[in-house]
C-alpha cells in the first residue's frame, strides 16, 4: 500500500461537567462531546522511520507554531503505539494538515492521534498480522488521551471517567455553529489547576458530575434553542481568569443572536450555537466585523469520527 489518508473532525463540549480530583491527578468528568465540521488530515505513506510534517490546510490560518514534529507529536505517539502492538518496526512518514485550532480546546492534537491509529493500522494491515479492531483502537487511543477514543467515534456522545468511557448520545437533526478562535492557545493541565484553585479559593468542593437531562432532551429533539440554553463548561470560569478578553467575546456572541455561547473545553475557542446556516453566516460576518476574535469558523455537528479518504 503506497499512502492512507484519514480526515478527522474537532470536537466542541456540549456538556463538560468536571467532579472532584482522583489521585492519579485527572478529574472525573461528564463530557458531552460534540463533532463538527472542521477537520484535520492526516496521511501516512511507508517511510524508512518515523517522521512527521506539519502544515496548515489549504484556506486554514491556523497557526501551527507549537506543534511538535518529532515524536513528541500525539499523532507520532500513536504510531509508535500501533507499531508496538502489531510487532513492526514504525517506518512511517506522517503529513498532518491542520484546520482544527492549536491548543484551542477543539482536541486537534487527539484528531491527529485518532487519524494516525487509524491509518497506521490500515498502512499495516497484512493477512499474517492480527488486525486491529475497533475496540483495539479505542484502547490504544485512551492510552493516549482521554479525548482520543472519541475523535475515533464521532458524532455525539457522553464520555464518563477521564472522559474515555463512551457511550453515544440520542441526537436529532444538524446543529449549526461559529467558532470564534483566540490568538494564541490556553494549556489544559492549567486550565484544570485554576479550575480546583477557584473551587478551593471559593470553598466550593467539586460535586459528583451527572448527566445534564435538559441536555439529553435538547439533542434527542433537535431544538437549537433548548439546546442553546443547556450548555455546560464548568472549565469555562477558569478559562476566562486566564484568559479575561473571552468574556467580551462570549457576550458579544450573545448580543449578536447566537442562542448557545461557551468556552469550548479548555478554551480559548469560544463557541456560539445558532438556529440555521443562515443564521450562521450572519454571526460569522458580524463577528468578524467587531473584532473579538482570531479567526471564524463555522461548522455544523454531529459529523462522524476518523475516517479513511
Ligand atoms: C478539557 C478537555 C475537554 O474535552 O479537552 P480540551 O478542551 O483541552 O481539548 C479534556 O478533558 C482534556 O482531554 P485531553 O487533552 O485528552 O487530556 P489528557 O491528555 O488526557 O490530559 C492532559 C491533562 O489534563 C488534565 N485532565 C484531563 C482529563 C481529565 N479527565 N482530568 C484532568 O485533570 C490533567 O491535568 C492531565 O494531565
Ligand atoms: N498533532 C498535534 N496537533 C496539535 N498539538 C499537538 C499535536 N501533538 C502534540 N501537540 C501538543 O498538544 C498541545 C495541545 O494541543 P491541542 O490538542 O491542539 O489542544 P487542546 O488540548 O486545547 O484541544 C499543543 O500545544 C502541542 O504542544
Amino acid at each position: 500500500m503506497t499512502s492512507v489518508s484519514v480526515r478527522v473532525p474537532a470536537k466542541v463540549n456540549l456538556q463538560l461537567s468536571v467532579g472532584p480530583i482522583r489521585d492519579d491527578g485527572y478529574h472525573d468528568l461528564v463530557n458531552v462531546f460534540h463533532a463538527v465540521s472542521l477537520f484535520d488530515e492526516v496521511t501516512a505513506a511507508p517511510a524508512a522511520g518515523l517522521e512527521v510534517s506539519v502544515e496548515a490546510a489549504p484556506h486554514s490560518r491556523v497557526a501551527i507554531g507549537g506543534v511538535p514534529t518529532d515524536g513528541g507529536n500525539l499523532a507520532a505517539r500513536a504510531a509508535r503505539l500501533v507499531a508496538g502492538r502489531l510487532g513492526v518496526e514504525p517506518g512511517v512518514a506522517l503529513r498532518i494538515r491542520k484546520a482544527i485550532p492549536v491548543a484551542g480546546g477543539m482536541a486537534g492534537g487527539s484528531a491527529d492521534a485518532a487519524a494516525a491509529l487509524v491509518a497506521c493500522a490500515r498502512l499495516w494491515d497484512d493477512r499474517d498480522r492480527p488486525v486491529l479492531t475497533r475496540d483495539d483502537l479505542l484502547e490504544l487511543g485512551a492510552e493516549l488521551g482521554s479525548d482520543v477514543p472519541f475523535a475515533l467515534l464521532g458524532g455525539t456522545a457522553i464520555g464518563v471517567g477521564r472522559g474515555e468511557r463512551l457511550t453515544p448520545a440520542l441526537s436529532r437533526g444538524t446543529f449549526h455553529w461559529v467558532f470564534a478562535t483566540a490568538d494564541g492557545g490556553l494549556s489544559t493541565p492549567a486550565v484544570y489547576a485554576e479550575c480546583d484553585r477557584l473551587r478551593e479559593a471559593g470553598e466550593r468542593p467539586a460535586a459528583w458530575p451527572r448527566v445534564s437531562e435538559d441536555l439529553m432532551t435538547a439533542l434527542a429533539t433537535g431544538d437549537a434553542k433548548t439546546l442553546g440554553a443547556a450548555l455546560v463548561n464548568d472549565l469555562q470560569p477558569a478559562a476566562l481568569a486566564l484568559r479575561p478578553s473571552l468574556r467580551r467575546t462570549l457576550a458579544t456572541g450573545r448580543d449578536l443572536g447566537a442562542v448557545g455561547a461557551v468556552v469550548s473545553g479548555s478554551g480559548p475557542t469560544c463557541a456560539f450555537l445558532v438556529a440555521n446556516e443562515e443564521h450562521a453566516a450572519d454571526l460569522a460576518a458580524d463577528l468578524d466585523g467587531a473584532g473579538v476574535a482570531e479567526q471564524i469558523v463555522v461548522a455544523a455537528g454531529p459529523v462522524p469520527g476518523a475516517t479513511v479518504l
